[in-house]
């Protein structure tokens, strides 16, 4: 049982913690839940280099890991998502072999672990590393063989999430996977790729098989396209995780008098918690908004809805969760107990069970929080001191 919650916990959050106090926190501190990160999308670039050599790809356009890397964001912030999306033909083309997917794995955690991430959910297409003759469920077995050792050597605890992708025919087998390798690491299933044109609803078969298995959704929507492609993902494929809903904030009216109206669709998803892994970078760099102060992240949280950020892909969108953290804070003027309260979202939000989201939140959100509560008031009380006229 936890003794302790949210927000009585914290005898000293009624304190003004100075929104610049909070700015100059290092966010690396800060213990981090990700949930929406694609292991394709977060390679090192000096990695990539490498792993071409070893499997005889030429097709980079660079070997200099710092240009690779400047190539790889270039790329990506050409304000679209079927442009964001072409890079992953080359960290694909270097994930074809059961040592260089352990690898990627492998070091995907390290990252995490560097970043502050205590517990991470990572997604794939085990579909697209077939090329050199592995089976997918080879594929998914090295995976998790990586993160294994990730685990063991740096920490972070895991899930992996398999992709099916919208623009293919196979989800029902992508489906299937993700049933067969569920108690062995892989905790969820997702719809990833270009949003428009490929409707969720036309998966509505491999969604069905994992709602019959009792097992986990979360789908990208709301990204690319609008409210209807959230509340098909939703309302058709079961979905209980939404990847992005960025465009929900077509679905909400902001009075003259600055209160909120909210469609029937955004009324739902506030009203049964339904989580949105949401993704400031990312979201700019593929044009799902123009720029982060216009960002509905915001928004969203303080209307109430339970939201988080997450990275999306590191890579593309030169990016980590420290990163992101620091950004929204910066923008909106986040406070602790609000970067705390994101926090908490997303571990409930987990598709791990329920005990280990409790243990996690005892054990390594709690007592680090509190402790940088105390740090700070400490802080903004050594502030106060010289203007205190008893202590002059
Ligand atoms: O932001 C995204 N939206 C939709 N699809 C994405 C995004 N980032 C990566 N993907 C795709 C490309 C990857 O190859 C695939 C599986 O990780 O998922
Ligand atoms: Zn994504």
């Amino acid at each position: 049982m936890i003794e302790h919650r949210y927000p009585e916990f914290h005898p000293v959050a009624p304190l003004p913690l100075g929104a610049d106090l909070v700015a100059a926190l290092d966010f690396r501190r800060l213990p981090k839940i990700l949930l929406h990160e694609h292991l394709d999308g977060g390679l090192r670039p000096a990695s990539i280099i490498e792993l071409a050599k070893e499997q005889g790809y030429n097709g980079l356009p660079t070997d200099d890991a710092e240009q690779l890397a400047m190539w790889f964001h270039r790329g990506a912030q050409r304000g679209n998502l079927p442009e964001y999306l072409e890079g992953f033909a080359h960290t694909i083309a270097v994930m074809q072999t059961k040592e260089a997917l352990v690898r990627v794995a492998y070091e995907f955690l390290e990252d995490m672990a560097v970043d502050g991430v205590v517990y991470a959910e990572i997604r794939f297409a085990p579909v697209f590393h077939t090329e050199k003759g592995l089976t997918q469920d080879e594929v998914v077995e090295a995976v998790l063989e990586g993160l294994e050792r990730g685990r063991r050597d740096f920490g972070v605890e895991f899930g992996l999430i398999l992709c099916a992708m919208r623009d293919r025919t196979d989800s029902l087998e992508a489906a299937e996977l993700a049933i067969r390798w569920r108690d062995k690491g892989v905790v969820g299933f997702d719809l990833a790729g270009g949003e428009y044109g490929h409707p969720p609803k036309k998966h509505v078969d491999a969604f069905h098989a994992i709602q019959r298995a009792n097992f986990y959704i979360t789908i990208h929507a709301g990204e690319a396209f609008g409210p209807e492609s959230i509340w098909q993902a939703l309302q058709w494929c079961g979905a209980h995780r939404l990847g992005h809903g960025t465009r929900l904030r077509n679905d909400i009216e902001i009075r003259p008098d600055g209160s909120l109206k909210l469609g029937r669709l955004a009324q739902y998803i506030l009203d049964r918690r339904i989580p949105l892994e949401m993704c400031l970078s990312s979201n700019v760099h593929t044009g799902a908004c123009a720029s982060f102060e216009e960002h509905p992240f915001a928004l969203f949280h303080r209307a109430g809805f339970r939201v988080f950020l997450n990275t999306d892909d590191r890579l593309m969108s030169d990016t980590e969760m420290s990163k992101e953290l620091a950004l929204a804070t910066r923008t909106f003027g986040l406070s602790l107990v609000e970067l705390e309260k994101m926090t908490m979202n997303a571990m409930k939000s987990a598709f791990v069970p329920h005990e280990t989201r409790v243990d996690l939140i005892r054990r390594r959100l709690l007592p680090t929080y509190s402790m940088l509560f105390a740090e700070l008031t400490a802080e903004a009380f050594a502030k106060q001191l010289p203007r205190n006229p008893h202590l002059s």
